[in-house]
C-alpha cells in the first residue's frame, strides 16, 4: 500500500507535512502533483519536515506526500563518467530532452540513462562464490575508463546466473545468487546507495603517495597525497575557481569529480563549456572520458545544494572501490555551508556564530572524513582526495567555516589577495599556507625522482622564511644597509618566488612534472650556495646580480619539458660565470694589496 501524507504548510525549501508517523528519518519522498523530490528531515510524532530538492513554487497545503521507501541515495552504474548531474544525481541532459533548456520540474528520480546498451564481460561464473567487493564484470564505459561492476558491500553468496557476454541495457540484471540463508538474491546492473552513507572498505592505508598535480606550489612546496583532504580558501577574485581547474586538469587521478556547489551559473557555464573541449594530458582523449560534473548553481535549490556534495563523495567512493584514484573537487563549501545555515534558519533552529547551526562542524568533519587511500572490500587500493574551495566574505580567514575546516584539513592552500593583485599566480601564499603531508610524501619524492627532493625543499623553505624577516628590515631601513649575505637571500627568495612559486594556469607552462619542479627548485638552491661562497670571500654581490646567467633564473620556468637535459647546460654556464666573477674578484683583491 501506497503510504501517503498531506502538506500542511510550505516556507521556501522546507515543508511540513501530517499523516507521516510511518515515515523514516532521512527517506525521500515525492511531494505535490508535480512529484517534486524531498527527503524527511525532521519527525514529531505524526508531522514530519521535509526538505525538498526542487522548486516549491505553487505547492498548495493539501497536496500529497508519498513515500518512497529508501534514503535519499544516488544510481550508480554505466553512464556516470562523463556526465553532468544535478545535486541529487539526475543528468542535466536527459532532463533537458524531457523539459526543455529551462529545466522543468518534478516527474520523481530518474538518474542513468536506463535505454543505453552497454558491453558487458562478466568475470565471474555459475558455482563461484562471491564476497563484497567481487568483480563480476567490467564495461568499457569509455576509452579512458573500464566500469568495474563490483559486488554491493552488503551482498555475498554463491552465483546462480550472470549475464551473458553481449550488449546488455540499464534494466538488466547482472547476477542472480543464493545466500548464506539458501536464499536468491538479484542484482541489478544499475545499483543503488544511500548518498549520505559512506561505503565501506576493508582497511584504511596511511597517505604515503604524493597525488601529483603538475603545479611547482603544491608538489614541490604544499604537497597533497593520494587520500588527503586540502582546502583552498580565498577572497573574491584570488583564484580558486582557477586552482580547482588546473587541479581536474592536471592531476594525476584516474577520475575526477568536480561539485559546482552554489557559484554562480555563468562560472558553472564556463566550467561546462571549458571541461568538454579540453584534452587529458597523458592520453589526448577529452577529459570529460574521466570526468563527471555536478551542477549546483547559486540559482538552484538550497536543499540540492546541500546533497550535490553527498552525491559527489558517493560517486567518488564507488570509483575508489573499483581500485581508482579519484579526486573530488568542490567549489565552494562556504556556499554549500551557507545553504545549511538557511535551511536551518527556515527550521527556526537556535543558530551559533554567524548564523551558521551549531552542527556546521559536524557537518565539514563528516564530509572530509569520507577521504582516504584504502584497500577495498575486494581487497584493490583505491583512494578519495578532496579538495574544497572555501570563500570567506571579505577574504577573512577566521570567519567560521574557513576556522573549522582547518579542524579537518591537513593542507592548507591560503590566497591571498596581495598576490593576486599582483598578478602573482597561483595566488598561495608561501608563509600562510602549510601541509602536513610534506613529511609523509618525503620518502615517495626521494625514491622517485631525485633523493635530494627532501633536503633541497628545506634549502627554499628555510630562504623563503628568513627572506620574511629581511624583507621587514627592508621596509623599515631600505635594502642598502643591509650586509650582502641577507641581500642575497632577498635575490634568491625573488628568484624562487618568480621563477619557481609563479605558475600561469593558461599557456605552455600549465603543467610541471615533478621532474622539472625538481630541477628548477635545485638549481636555484645550488646557485644561493655557490653565491653565498663567493659573497663570504667578499665577491660583491652586485657583480653576481648583474650576470645574465643569474637573470636566467628567472625564466627556468619556460624551459620546455621535453628539454630537460638544457638544465645541464644553463648549470654548466651559471658555475663558470661564477668562478670567473669569483677569480677576477680575487686578483682584483691581491692587485690592491
Ligand atoms: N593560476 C592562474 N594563472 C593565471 N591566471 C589566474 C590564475 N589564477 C587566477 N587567475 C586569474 O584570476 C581570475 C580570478 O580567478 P577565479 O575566478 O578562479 O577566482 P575565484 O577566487 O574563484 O573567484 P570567485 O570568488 O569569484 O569565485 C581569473 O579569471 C584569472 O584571470
Amino acid at each position: 500500500m501506497e503510504r501517503q501524507g498531506r502538506i500542511v504548510a510550505i516556507n521556501g525549501p522546507v515543508v511540513r507535512a501530517r499523516g507521516l508517523a510511518g515515515f523514516a528519518m532521512r527517506e525521500m519522498v515525492e511531494v505535490g502533483p508535480l512529484r517534486l523530490l524531498g527527503e524527511v528531515i525532521r519527525q514529531e510524532g505524526d508531522e514530519a519536515i521535509l526538505q525538498v530538492f526542487e522548486d516549491t513554487q505553487g505547492l498548495l497545503p493539501g497536496e500529497p506526500v508519498v513515500g518512497l521507501g529508501e534514503p535519499l541515495s544516488v544510481t550508480l552504474g554505466p553512464g556516470l563518467v562523463g556526465a553532468i548531474l544535478d545535486g541529487i544525481g539526475r543528468p542535466l541532459g536527459a532532463l533537458m530532452k524531457k523539459s526543455g533548456p529551462f529545466l522543468g520540474r518534478g516527474g520523481g528520480l530518474e538518474q542513468l540513462d536506463e535505454d543505453r546498451n552497454w558491453e558487458i564481460f562478466p568475470q565471474v561464473t555459475k558455482g563461484d562464490i562471491v564476497t563484497a567487493g567481487t568483480l563480476l564484470a567490467t564495461v568499457k564505459e569509455t576509452p579512458l575508463v573500464e566500469h568495474r561492476l563490483l559486488l554491493p558491500p552488503d551482498m555475498e553468496g554463491e552465483v546462480l546466473e550472470v549475464l551473458p557476454q553481449g550488449f546488455h541495457d540499464g534494466r538488466a540484471s547482472l547476477l542472480r545468487l543464493r545466500d548464506g540463508f539458501g536464499r536468491e538474491r538479484v542484482l541489478p546492473l544499475m545499483q543503488r546507495w544511500p548518498v549520505r552513507r559512506a561505503r565501506p572498505v576493508r582497511q584504511r592505508l596511511l597517505p604515503e603517495e604524493p597525488l601529483l598535480t603538475g603545479q611547482r606550489v603544491i608538489d614541490g612546496y604544499f604537497p597533497i597525497a593520494r587520500g588527503g583532504v586540502a582546502a583552498i580558501p580565498g577572497g573574491f577574485g584570488t583564484g580558486k575557481t582557477v586552482t580547482q581547474h588546473q587541479l581536474a586538469k592536471w592531476s594525476d587521478a584516474q577520475l575526477v569529480v568536480y561539485i559546482g556547489c552554489g557559484e554562480r551559473g555563468n562560472e558553472m557555464t564556463q566550467v561546462l563549456e571549458e571541461f568538454p573541449s579540453l584534452e587529458d594530458p597523458k592520453t589526448g582523449r577529452p577529459l570529460m572520458e574521466r570526468t563527471i560534473l555536478i551542477a549546483n548553481t547559486s540559482n538552484m535549490p538550497v536543499a540540492a545544494r546541500e546533497a550535490s556534495i553527498y552525491t559527489g563523495l558517493t560517486i567518488a567512493e564507488y570509483f575508489r572501490d573499483m581500485g581508482y584514484d579519484v579526486a573530488l573537487m568542490a567549489d565552494s563549501t562556504s556556499r554549500w555551508a551557507e545553504a545549511l545555515r538557511e535551511i536551518s534558519g527556515r527550521l527556526e533552529e537556535i543558530p551559533a556564530e554567524e548564523g551558521f547551526p551549531a552542527y556546521l562542524p559536524s557537518r565539514l568533519a563528516e564530509f572530509y572524513e569520507r577521504a582516504g587511500r584504502v584497500t577495498t572490500m575486494g581487497g584493490e587500493r583505491g583512494s578519495v582526495t578532496l579538495i574544497g574551495a572555501v570563500s570567506p566574505p571579505g577574504g577573512d580567514f577566521t570567519e567560521p567555516v574557513t576556522r573549522h575546516t582547518k579542524r579537518f584539513i591537513r593542507c592548507f592552500w591560503a590566497l591571498e589577495r596581495d598576490l593576486a593583485s599582483a598578478r602573482h599566480y597561483p595566488a598561495i601564499s608561501w608563509m600562510n599556507s602549510y601541509s602536513e603531508y610534506a613529511a609523509e610524501v618525503r620518502p615517495w619524492f626521494e625514491s622517485h625522482i631525485d633523493p635530494r627532493w627532501g633536503s633541497v625543499q628545506d634549502e627554499v623553505r628555510r630562504l623563503l622564511s628568513e627572506d620574511e624577516r629581511v624583507q621587514q628590515v627592508i621596509q623599515l631601513v631600505g635594502e642598502d644597509v643591509l650586509p650582502d649575505e641577507q641581500r642575497l637571500v632577498a635575490l634568491v627568495a625573488s628568484i624562487i618566488k618568480i621563477g619557481f612559486l609563479q605558475q600561469g594556469a593558461f599557456g605552455p607552462d600549465a603543467f610541471c612534472p615533478p621532474a622539472k619542479t625538481f630541477a628548477i627548485m635545485e638549481l636555484i638552491v645550488h646557485f644561493y650556495r655557490r653565491a653565498r661562497d663567493l659573497v663570504a670571500k667578499d665577491v660583491p654581490l652586485r657583480l653576481i646580480r648583474e650576470a645574465k646567467e643569474v637573470e636566467a633564473l628567472y625564466r627556468l620556468r619556460e624551459i620546455s619539458v621535453a628539454d630537460l637535459a638544457s638544465f645541464e647546460e644553463i648549470r654548466l654556464k651559471l658555475e663558470s660565470r661564477l668562478e670567473r666573477i669569483g677569480t677576477e674578484r680575487l686578483a682584483v683583491g691581491r692587485d690592491r694589496r
